[in-house]
């Protein structure tokens, strides 16, 4: 097998790994299995050929000599090193993973890691993307993407995401509702002890929600792909959002086999091939793409990005918990509110927001939909709690 390739990184060298990544294939390399990690390193960066310097100025590319073992090592190396560098150029400081492993050092019968900055998130997202990174490789094995294949022959059909939230909106006259399943957050602990999904889920709907978005991150959201899949067998009708740090196309065909009609990208996670990757993956399989962003940068990058639909604008700062709601006013003013009103793209405000009066503050500023969790999965009815965070009946 040649590992020769271009040492620049493309959008069309990407685009090709991306899906070698997704091709079950690759977990073996001359018929050997290969540890997981580094298929999924293999699937972003080639390994760059070395390049000399001939003494006409010319420059020749050579084959590099190196065992297969060592080659994907130093490309894991790349990787690593490449993709933390090409986000960062975009303003991203979430790193996918720690910049270095964890040293073991050994003190007579005990053995301890001493953490460093390049072994310790900086903050809670980040914390939550370098779990999931190994959760997922972890879940990759279990479930290949041949396994995936089946399954979604199997899924339900999509349901239109957007379509229920332009409804809601027309027919109200007020922002449709993206209603939150969600037993408990980083920021917020526990919200609801009693926490039953699909009850929730069916209080969420008689009481006008246009869409649903469920928590499916188990160790920081208590949530789970089991509660998607139940709601989704429940006879609930709304769209549902698979609501996940996703960081790896596998999740977005892993999120619509267990029933999911749109799927959430984190700007702040993401940088914009793997944006602009995912979502031909969600217009694929029929899914809608909620691209969240939280500041102005993370707007401006977006609203570059052909095929978005719906853009979420997040009141908390993912890296202090931090939460205002003139953040969505702030990211609508002006230029960027009407570049996104000429692209159709619906916006959607996100977190914090408990009172009539926040949601027409957030409506004035522009917003056709909003996605709310604490302020109604606490209520004891769910229903009821709509009702109150709107000032009115919205089933009607
Ligand atoms: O809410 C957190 O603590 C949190 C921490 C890290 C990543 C994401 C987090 N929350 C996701 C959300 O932003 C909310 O679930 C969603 O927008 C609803 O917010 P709210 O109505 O305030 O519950």
């Amino acid at each position: 097998m040649s590992l020769r390739a271009s040492s620049s990184a493309t959008t069309a060298t990407n685009k090709f790994s991306f899906q070698q990544s997704l091709n079950p294939k690759s977990t073996f390399v001359n018929g050997n299995p290969t540890p997981q990690s580094h298929v999924k390193q293999l699937s972003f960066f080639p390994i760059k050929a070395q390049q000399f310097e001939l003494k006409d100025g010319l420059a020749a590319v050579f084959e590099p000599k190196m065992s297969l073992g060592d080659a994907l090592k130093v490309k894991e190396w790349e990787v690593g090193m490449y993709q933390d560098e090409f986000a960062a150029s975009q303003g991203i400081r979430i790193r996918r993973r720690p910049p270095t492993e964890q040293p073991l050092h050994y003190n007579g019968p005990f053995e301890f890691h001493l953490q460093n900055d390049d072994n310790t998130p900086r903050n809670i997202l980040e914390e939550i993307v370098w779990y999931k990174d190994t959760e997922v490789s972890q879940m990759k094995e279990r479930k290949p993407l041949s396994v995936l294949e089946k399954m979604l022959n199997d899924a339900p059909p999509v349901r239109d995401f957007v379509g229920a939230l332009k409804e809601a909106n027309s027919r109200t006259g007020l922002p449709g509702l993206i209603a939150e399943v969600k037993k408990a957050s980083p920021s917020r602990g526990v919200l609801r002890e009693d926490f039953d999904p699909v009850q929730i889920a069916k209080a969420y709907e008689k009481g006008g929600a246009a869409c649903l978005s469920v928590l499916t991150d188990e160790k920081y959201f208590q949530g789970s792909f089991e509660n998607l899949e139940a709601i989704r067998n429940s006879g609930v009708q709304c769209p549902l959002l698979c609501k996940e740090f996703i960081i790896d196309a596998w999740q977005i065909y892993y999120a619509r086999a267990k029933g999911a009609d749109a799927i959430l990208l984190i700007a702040a996670v993401l940088h914009d091939l793997d944006i602009k990757y995912m979502i031909k993956i969600c217009k694929l399989l029929g899914l809608v793409a909620l691209v969240e962003v939280h500041d102005e940068r993370e707007m401006d990058r977006v609203l570059e990005i052909e095929g978005i639909e719906l853009v979420g604008i997040n009141n908390r700062d993912l890296g202090t918990f931090k939460v205002d709601i003139g953040n969505t006013k702030r990211l609508l003013e002006g230029e960027r509110g009407q570049r996104l009103r000429q692209k159709g793209i619906i916006v959607v405000g996100e977190s914090g927001l408990f009172t009539p009066p926040d949601i027409a503050y957030v409506q004035e500023a522009g917003v056709k939909a909003v996605l709310v969790g604490e302020s109604i999965v606490k209520q004891k009815d769910p229903t009821i709690g709509i009702t109150q965070l709107f000032g009115k009946d919205m089933s009607s």
